[in-house]
């Protein structure tokens, strides 16, 4: 939501360090002060004049004092003065004003965040103009959002779970954190700002930090502080804190009439550090609260003939049935009121509407039986309460229906051809896996069908021998029943996997798939998953144990058989001391395991065989091999101009269009226009950025449109972007296409590279410039280091054949006596690394050493061996493509790359004449047809493909 303005809004400011945050509400005292009674006076007047949005209620915006003011004025009224108030505060309805002679306040409720941008008037009461900025809800698709969501919520958890145990033991207000829990739990990605704002409130930070929170309209840089804090929080509780152990007391009951002081109950302590409690991961909340007790019987001396273990007291003037429980050494039963009642009904219906598997189904009885008999003061009962109400939430056996039919193959084709442009390749495996799933669905309907008839002849025959003996172990009904079961065709869907550069398409190819089968949709993102336990969940017995990423999207699409896709998959984290995360990927992705997979906190097994997984990476280096094993690689490469500019016209321009509200005749975009977005700003093998571009250009259009609209000229309009427009709505260019340069000079030579990152390819000059000296080269560039040994290769290898190169007149000089060499790859400040461009060095060499230019538009790749073979390199399609981009004409290649000639798009290989060396020999008669090259061994191979 944008931020909006108010003008003229009262403003008051806050009693001393008081804040009010959005959902808090705040009584700040009258007392002398003249601004809240003329702003009441006003109100009763009806004088104010309010945002339109807030008609109705009666707002203002209520500041936090920056500095101590305020002062009297002549009528003995307190005032405070603009100056003293903090710049961010607060939209606060009044609620209502408590008129208590002495403590008379007004009450407040926080409503929204405000920025103080000017003041207005300062009397009676100070109005002024201020910016209001609501919550922003988070993104779903936004990662760091979902993850520092779910960090805050784990964090104020276990802060919560510490706080209670603790409080358990002191008689704190258990139902308070209970319902703390709740809202937490509660909290969505639309209402994240809600929580970390809330989140406050349990904190208790200092006055500066309140403010700070305050002054954070962004509601991620909200949560990291958030974050922070309860870090920070959490382990001064981890380090310090010490648990109280209560014992069940032999209190001499208050028989003469005296009431038993609960602060008496304090009087025997004992302090565990909490973590030897928890470092046992085997023992129950319950046991752990019974080895406490047990060890602090026998260390403790019991004055006034206190002892424990008795389980006999009073309850007299102890806060009513939580007294009753401690004392009888919390026994079950306590505080089990109609709404403990109620709850535990609620639950068993959930359970039992949820239609568990039978294995759940026997955990369940046996936890509800354990729920039942517990104490809800109990922190074991609010562990165990959660755990059966995810066992609930959890989809064991339901399901969607595939739409698998005779149109499936068309519905999808037509599918993944609406959605996403180009990708055949793709495309095509897609289609046939999806056709596999069919058909072994439609082999399994017909066995079904036979099983079906099958068990009623079994059935049938029991019957007609049930009062005969019982001999009949093995009828042959029952084994054909057997057979056919066995031959049911298993639900094994392999994993894809989706590599490529990013921006090119896979996720959503995956949610394609997921429409086009009529399955539900789940993304988990794996980048940066560093714990197993994020993947498998924790063990119950930790403190706010939660169970693992693939049950939680479980839970949340609600059925057994979703599209999940593992984002990322290439960025997990390998073995640390958290466990290994790949590892427990492993049992996930395995068609063979996973039908029993079992996470920590459920401890159930679980079908995940009917979940499609579709994977994503990146690049398949970081991916360990048995995982990648496991997984069906399907490669995508980047889009060269000519698709980029189809997939804009086709997809991103009409999304971008209507998604800034426009419609597609309010903005042309020309070709020109298009690849000038595309050479000059943006670099990247897909098109995210491109779409990011568009999506600038559509929302300038949409301001001159709205302009326009507002000032009734709608001539005045125009659709049309034109290439000049581009740098004043995009900035200036961001990228500079390196192109083949016109003239040529010895020693310069085109060479190919392709970035390793963003998978986009270009051309690089090779430059070689010789000086008097003593041999030595010097290279600059930043070279890394195969590079340089490359440019070694290159070098030992003319200098061994110099004469014959007819480069010396004689075979035993040494080309490099009386010179030295300098070798440079501009551009300098970007490093480079790679064998790739040995042949390019080599050529260069020679140019330089003969005086012969090389054509500026033939470019080389190719890795050279001192016995002068020129061998295969990577990333052929990026780097043709850059080269057709930059101008080259004539491209050289090593013989063994000719395979890497079927990937390419038709654009490239009918612009550029492609020819295939296998020795450098061979590249001098193309470099240079004129001249006459020794090496006629190696006249093979030397072929042109036009
Ligand atoms: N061939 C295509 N046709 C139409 N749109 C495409 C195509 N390829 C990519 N896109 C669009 O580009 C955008 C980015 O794609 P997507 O999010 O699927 O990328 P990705 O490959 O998953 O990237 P990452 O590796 O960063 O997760 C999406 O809006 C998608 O629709």
């Amino acid at each position: 939501m944008e931020p909006e303005q108010y003008s003229q809004l009262p403003i008051v400011a806050l009693d001393d360090q008081a804040v009010v945050l959005p959902g808090q509400i705040h009584t700040t005292p009258t007392g002398d002060r003249a601004d809240l009674l003329a702003i009441t006076n006003s109100y009763a007047n009806r004088k104010l004049k309010l945002p339109t949005a807030y008609r109705g209620s009666l707002v203002i915006g209520c500041f936090p004092l920056k500095t101590k003011g305020g002062e009297y004025n002549a009528n003995k009224r307190f005032e405070y003065q603009p100056k003293d108030l903090y710049e961010y505060g607060t939209l606060a309805e009044i609620w209502g004003w408590e008129d208590k002679v002495g403590y008379g306040g007004v009450r407040l409720h926080g409503v929204a965040r405000l920025k103080l941008d000017g003041i207005d008037k300062r009397r009676p009461f100070i109005t002024g103009n201020v910016t209001c900025y609501k919550d922003q809800s988070i993104d779903p698709m936004d990662v760091t959002g979902r993850e520092l969501l779910s960090q805050l919520q784990r964090l104020s958890l276990e802060a919560i779970t510490y706080t209670r145990l603790t409080s358990l033991l002191r008689f704190s207000p258990f139902p308070i954190t209970a319902a703390a829990e709740k809202t937490i739990r509660s909290k969505g990605l639309d209402e994240a700002g809600e929580l970390a704002d809330y989140l406050v409130a349990l904190l208790k930070p200092t006055y500066e930090e309140q403010l700070r929170i305050l002054s954070m309209v962004d509601v991620k840089e909200r949560m990291k502080f958030l974050i922070d804090l309860y870090q920070k929080q959490l382990s001064d509780m981890r380090n310090t804190m010490t648990i109280t152990a209560i014992t069940p007391i032999n209190q001499t009951p208050s028989s003469e009439g005296g009431s038993v002081d609960p602060l008496e109950l304090f009087k025997l302590r004992k302090f565990y550090p909490i973590q030897n409690l928890f470092s046992d991961e085997h023992l129950t909340m319950d046991e752990m609260i019974q080895k406490m007790r047990k060890r602090r019987a026998t260390r403790l001396p019991f004055p006034n003939g206190l002892t424990s273990g008795s389980p006999h007291g009073t309850s007299s003037g102890l806060p009513n049935n939580l007294s009753r429980g401690l004392l009888k050494g919390l026994p079950s039963g306590i505080g089990k009121g109609s709404d403990e009642g109620d709850e535990f009904e609620e639950l068993k219906k959930k359970l039992d509407d949820a239609k568990l598997s039978p294995e759940a189904e026997k955990v369940a009885a046996r936890e509800l039986q354990r729920l039942k008999k517990m104490n809800p003061a109990q922190a074991e009962y609010q562990v165990c309460r959660n755990y059966l109400e995810n066992l609930a939430e959890i989809p064991w056996t339901t399901s969607t229906d595939d739409r698998l039919d005779a149109t499936t193959l068309v519905r999808a084709r037509k599918q993944l051809d609406d959605d996403h442009y180009g990708l055949e390749k793709i495309k095509k495996r897609l289609l046939e896996y999806l056709a596999v799933l069919r058909l072994k669905q439609s082999a399994n309907q017909d066995l079904d069908a036979q099983i079906e008839k099958a068990a009623e002849d079994a059935a049938a025959v029991e019957n007609s021998l049930d009062d005969v003996d019982d001999e009949h172990q093995n009828k042959p009904e029952d084994i054909k029943v057997q057979l056919l079961k066995s031959k049911r065709m298993v639900d094994k869907s392999p994993i894809l996997l989706l590599v490529g550069p990013p921006g090119t398409g896979k996720t959503s190819l995956a949610k394609s798939v997921a429409t086009a089968l009529g399955r539900n949709f789940h993304r988990i993102s794996l980048g940066g998953v560093r714990d197993e336990a994020e993947i498998r969940g924790h063990r119950r017995t930790y403190v706010a144990a939660m169970p693992g990423l693939i049950v939680s999207g479980l839970k949340k699409v609600g059925v057994t058989n979703p599209v999940f896709l593992l984002d990322e998959i290439d960025k997990v984290g390998g073995a640390n001391f958290h466990g290994d995360p790949s590892a427990a990927m492993l049992e996930v992705l395995d068609p063979e395991q996973n039908h029993t997979f079992v996470d920590h906190y459920v401890g159930i097994p679980m079908d995940l065989s009917k979940v499609l997984f579709i994977a994503t990476a990146n690049s398949l280096d970081t991916i360990p091999a048995p995982l990648l094993d496991r997984m069906e690689t399907i490669q995508l490469s980047g889009y060269t101009t000519l698709e980029k500019r189809s997939i804009a016209r086709r997809h991103l321009i009409p999304k971008q269009v209507i998604s800034n509200g426009l419609s597609i005749e309010n903005v042309d975009i020309s070709d020109e226009v298009l690849d000038k977005i595309i050479a000059s700003y943006t670099r990247e093998a897909g098109v995210r950025n491109l779409e990011r571009e568009i999506g600038s250009v559509c929302r300038s259009k949409a301001v001159e449109y709205s302009q326009a609209k507002d000032s009734s000229r709608f001539e005045s309009y125009r659709p049309q972007v034109w290439l000049p427009d581009l740098e004043e709505i995009l900035g200036i260019e961001k990228f500079d296409e390196e192109i083949a340069e016109t003239s040529s000079r010895p020693g310069v030579v085109t060479g190919l590279v392709a970035y390793s990152t963003g998978g986009q390819g270009s051309i690089l000059f090779i430059e070689v410039a010789d000086m008097p000296g003593k041999g030595s080269v010097q290279l600059t560039g930043k070279l890394g280091d195969v590079l340089k040994e490359s440019v070694e290769v290159a070098l030992s290898w003319v200098k061994a054949h110099s004469y014959e190169l007819g480069l010396t007149s004689d075979p035993s000089i040494d080309i490099m006596k009386d010179r030295s060499l300098h070798v440079h790859c501009p551009v300098g400040a970007m490093p480079k690394d790679g064998p790739s461009a040995g042949l390019a060095h080599t050529i260069a060499l020679i140019s330089l050493f003969s005086g012969k230019p090389v054509p500026p538009t033939l470019a080389m790749t190719g890795e050279v061996s001192l016995r002068g073979r020129v061998t295969a390199v990577g990333g052929i399609k990026e780097k043709l493509i850059g080269a057709l981009r930059a101008g080259v004409k004539t491209v050289l290649l090593p013989s063994q790359n000719r395979k890497d000639l079927r990937d390419l798009p038709p654009e490239v290989i009918q612009g550029l004449s492609i020819m295939f060396v296998q020795h450098i020999y061979e590249a001098l008669r193309l470099v240079w047809p004129d001249g006459s090259w020794p090496g006629q061994a190696h006249p093979a191979g030397i072929e042109s493909r036009l």
